[in-house]
């Protein structure tokens, strides 16, 4: 068994205010070179999960370690080994597609000519070099995708973690992401993502894990979920007979 880079255990949130736990007790250990997918309906708990793991809100019980950091005494570290692609743009629309960039490497400690060169190749890697030097808010939403990812590894993290990374994005560019990803994961990058996509997952990731009210439902790689729930066929087979059928985004 290879090295749990994401160590987490017991980790839940609540909310102020808040009835119930967005996030109950989950303890989950992800291994260094996995695609892991954090699948779950609207509410279920992922965004709440990575917001925490990137230490963007604090958990209300529970820890966790990123490669053996942790944010109370190694965080500096942990900041270090973790690149975020949120699910809303983190890009200044009023910069260009390099001034953006050259300004989440410089926050990264990245300056000088090798900054400016590592961006001219992020941009080339994503099909972006001819639109560098435009504004983002020009840009179209896979546009702006693109360029919120390469924001997030250009430092070179261990981990990356995306919250929806394709979400309303068309066919090329979710297919540019998708193997820019590929080659991230292929070179070392342990990923882990969330996605109503369930297709994409199924085939993009080493291993899933459905959540539902803030909890670990299932978890195992695309084919021992499907080989488990007798007929299914496919992720959503398994997701559906798992979560129900009702709406969840009302
Ligand atoms: N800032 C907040 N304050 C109060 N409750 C919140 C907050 N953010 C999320 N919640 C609640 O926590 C629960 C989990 O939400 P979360 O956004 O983590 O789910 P999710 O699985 O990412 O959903 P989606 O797929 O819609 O993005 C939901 O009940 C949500 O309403």
């Amino acid at each position: 068994m290879s090295e749990a880079v994401i160590h987490i255990d017991k980790l839940s949130k609540k909310y102020r205010g808040a009835d119930s736990f967005a996030l109950e007790s989950l303890s989950l250990d992800i291994f260094r070179g996995e695609v892991f997918g954090l699948l779950g309906p609207n509410g279920a708990g992922k965004t709440t999960l990575i917001s925490i793991l990137c230490g963007l809100i604090s958990p209300s019980y529970g820890s966790f370690t990123i490669q053996g950091f942790s944010y109370g005494k190694s965080a500096t570290q942990l900041k270090a080994s973790i690149g975020i692609v949120p699910q809303d743009f983190a890009l200044y629309p009023s910069l260009t597609a390099k001034e953006n960039l050259m300004y989440f490497g410089a926050m990264y400690g990245l300056k000088g000519r090798h900054l400016s060169t590592d961006v001219d190749h992020a941009l080339e890697s994503l099909g972006l070099t001819a639109h560098s030097n435009k504004r983002v808010e020009t840009f179209s939403g896979g546009m702006k995708r693109r360029v919120n990812l390469l924001a997030a590894v250009l430092h070179k993290p261990a981990v990356l973690f995306l919250d929806e990374p394709t979400v309303g994005v068309d066919v090329h560019s979710k297919k540019a992401i998708m193997d820019y990803l590929q080659r991230l994961n292929e070179n070392g990058t342990t990923i882990v993502y969330t996605s109503h996509h369930l297709m994409e997952a199924q085939e993009f990731c080493t291993r899933v894990g459905i959540i539902e009210s803030g909890q670990l439902w299932r978890i195992g790689t695309p084919d021992s979920l499907i080989s488990s729930i007798p007929g299914a066929k496919s992720l959503e087979d398994v997701f559906i007979d798992l979560t129900g059928k009702g709406f969840r985004d009302v």
